[in-house]
């Protein structure tokens, strides 16, 4: 082997790299070889250094690091539009809950796994954070569609379809762990539900698995001022202050939401190195509060950014997620200087994959790295002139100008056209899905 051989060039108009630099550099050429970054130069050098098997040239795009959708349910695809205008008690308790109690399956996590899978290539995201039933379901189509996730597997306290409690979840969460322990595109996590649906009991067994496994855990934290209120009346305790007292805070915990914080917890979770995971569109659609997040960066904590299921956003649209963050935080902090384009693209890229504990495979362009990226065609009309490429991707770009997608240097989507998954048929699924789940509503209305 010669050390110039390369298996791909992607040379760009411009690229992010997020890291080491923030900011685009202009007609700049990436090699990769053997699914791995190994060279970032400017493309007038890179056609004399390199020989590449393919060389693909992209002259009005932005090629960034793949975008990192830190948490989401993908198979609530299916759910997409089920429930709406709801706030999170009455959508969870009243309308989520019971359609999962009834259709929650494999075949419903294969497909609607398969839809969000579908949705995501589509629109920029290469690795996700996800909480769902069946998760090793879930890991298989990630395998198909050549996507990289990390997948955490449910703990509640209660029954559902995937198991009888507390006891069975933590059996297959280690068992899956175990199966899945030397792919290196999925991770294996604990995902104890929210503070309101896991005791202390499987919460400490939790934490004594997540550290003997080296496993990260993601719970939903902090959600609503209603989640505080009941536990202060049911318990004399806020939530966070139990996670702490139980020992959960610390950077192996992904704290989901978080709108609700006063000084001291924001405290708590700089000093315990806690990641939060801020979904600013499900918040805003459920009206559960605003995550302060230039007052978590400030204080020195990694934020990233996840949509939460398409049940509650509708969408799994990581750019207009980006986009959502840095407008809410200007109005949220009263500070037009809040989180900045290139602030808002770390949360998207490489702040996700800290979040997941993939920050030396995922979530920058940097030599060494997988080849997980994505390209944005600036060259259409809404997104002329361009000035700032990072600027114009956060505030006036959409995901339909995604055109190329690659996970370990392997081309996921070319010129918008999915190489992995079969669109027409993940479509067809999920009409029938459709059929079926509003057929039986509509019969079970019928029945009242
Ligand atoms: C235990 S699997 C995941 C579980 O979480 C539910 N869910 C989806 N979105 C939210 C949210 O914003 N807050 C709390 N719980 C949520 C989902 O329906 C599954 O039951
Ligand atoms: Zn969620």
């Amino acid at each position: 082997m010669t050390d110039n051989r390369a298996d791909l060039i992607v040379q760009a108009r411009w690229v992010a790299p997020v890291a080491p630099d923030t900011g685009a550099l202009a007609d700049h050429a990436l090699v990769v070889r053997d699914g791995a970054i190994v060279d970032l130069l400017p493309t007038a050098l890179a056609a004399r250094k390199w020989v590449a098997d393919d060389t693909v040239t992209l002259d009005r795009h932005l090629l960034i690091p793949g975008l990192v959708n830190a948490h989401t349910h993908a198979a609530m695809n299916l759910f997409r539009g089920l429930a709406d205008d709801l706030p999170l008690m009455t959508w969870l308790e009243q309308h989520i809950w019971p359609a999962e109690g009834r259709w929650i399956g494999e075949p419903f996590v294969r497909d609607g796994a398969r839809l969000a899978a579908a949705e995501m290539i589509r629109s920029g995201t290469t690795c996700f954070g996800d909480m769902y039933f069946f998760p090793e379901t879930t890991a298989r189509v990630v395998m198909e569609a050549g996507l990289r996730a990390a997948l955490f597997a449910p703990i509640l306290d209660f029954p559902t379809p995937m198991g009888d409690g507390p006891d069975d979840y933590l059996r297959l969460t280690t068992r899956a762990a175990d199966a899945w322990r030397h792919e290196p595109r999925i991770t294996i996590g604990f995902g104890p539900h929210a503070p309101y649906t896991v005791s202390d009991g499987p919460l400490r067994q939790v934490l004594t698995l997540a550290e003997e496994l080296d496993a990260p855990v993601m719970m939903h934290v902090h959600e609503t001022a209603g989640e505080i209120h009941s536990a202060v009346e049911a318990n004399g305790e806020r939530p966070l202050a139990r996670l702490k007292q139980l020992g959960l805070l610390s950077p192996r915990l992904m704290a989901v939401h978080m709108t609700q914080l006063l000084d001291e917890e924001i405290q708590w979770v700089a000093d315990t190195g806690t990641q939060v995971v801020h979904c600013p569109e499900s918040n805003l659609k459920l009206a559960s509060g605003f995550c302060p997040v230039q007052r978590l960066l400030d204080a020195g904590i990694n934020v990233a950014l996840g949509t939460d299921g398409a049940a509650s956003n509708n969408d799994l649209d990581m750019i207009g997620e980006t986009r959502t963050a840095a407008l809410l935080a200007k109005g949220v902090s009263l500070r037009a200087d809040a989180v900045s384009a290139d602030q808002a693209l770390r949360m998207a890229t490489l702040n996700g994959a800290r979040a997941l504990g993939l920050e030396q495979r995922t979530g920058s362009l940097e030599i060494g790295k997988q080849a997980d990226m994505v390209a944005v065609d600036l060259g259409a009309l809404e997104t002329q002139p361009v000035y700032d490429p990072v600027a114009q991707l956060v505030y006036a770009a959409t995901r339909d100008q995604v055109t190329h997608s690659w996970v370990a240097g392997r081309c996921l989507m070319r010129d918008r056209q999915l190489t992995t998954l079969n669109a027409a048929l993940i479509a067809k699924n999920a009409g029938e899905w459709r059929d079926k789940i509003a057929r039986a509503d509509h019969s079970s209305e019928n029945e009242q």
